[in-house]
């Protein structure tokens, strides 16, 4: 599919959106910043990523997800746990940095901070119904299974 992308700095240009390999899902975000930002334990940062994209389509979305290396070495991780980019937006997209840890950590610019992926949406038709179909499950949920 095609996406249609802005470069709002001239420092992002030179890491176009690609895939690292075949295989890659995710597409790196880098931190559009003039200075390091010193994070310090439980501080969380918004950060520019220098890039806007316009998905157009309603049939999908794009998130933002942490990557895991800083998230488990290092506790940065997204202060809104996933980030969803609706195909309507057309704004810069953004990191929220959160440090986790408690730790020190700087975010130096034009480092790798989350990692982008798009998705299919499905826009379902919710009806509304007095019962469901019995299922096994049921109501349980929340561990009703038991842990392992
Ligand atoms: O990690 C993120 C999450 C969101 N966005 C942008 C794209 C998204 O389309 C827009 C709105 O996000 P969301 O709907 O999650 O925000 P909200 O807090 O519900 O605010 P709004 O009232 O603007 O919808 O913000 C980002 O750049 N990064």
């Amino acid at each position: 599919m095609n996406v249609q992308i802005k470069y709002l700095d001239p420092r992002a240009k030179e890491f176009k959106p690609s895939y690292g390999t075949p295989g890659s899902a995710g597409v790196d975000l880098r931190a559009m910043i003039d200075k390091p930002i010193v994070v310090e334990p439980g501080e969380t940062y918004l950060i520019g990523t220098g890039i806007s994209i316009y998905l157009r389509d309603p049939n999908y979305a794009a998130l933002v997800l942490p990557r895991s290396g800083l998230g488990h070495k290092h506790g940065i991780v997204l202060g809104n746990l996933v980030g969803l980019i609706d195909s309507d937006y057309q704004g810069e997209l953004k990191v929220s940095c959160w440090n986790r840890s408690s730790e020190t950590f700087t975010v130096q610019p034009l480092d790798r901070i989350a990692q982008m992926i798009i998705v299919p949406v499905v826009h379902a038709q919710f009806e509304e119904v007095e019962d469901f179909q019995q299922t096994e499950r049921g109501t349980g949920g929340f561990g009703s299974s038991g842990i392992g």
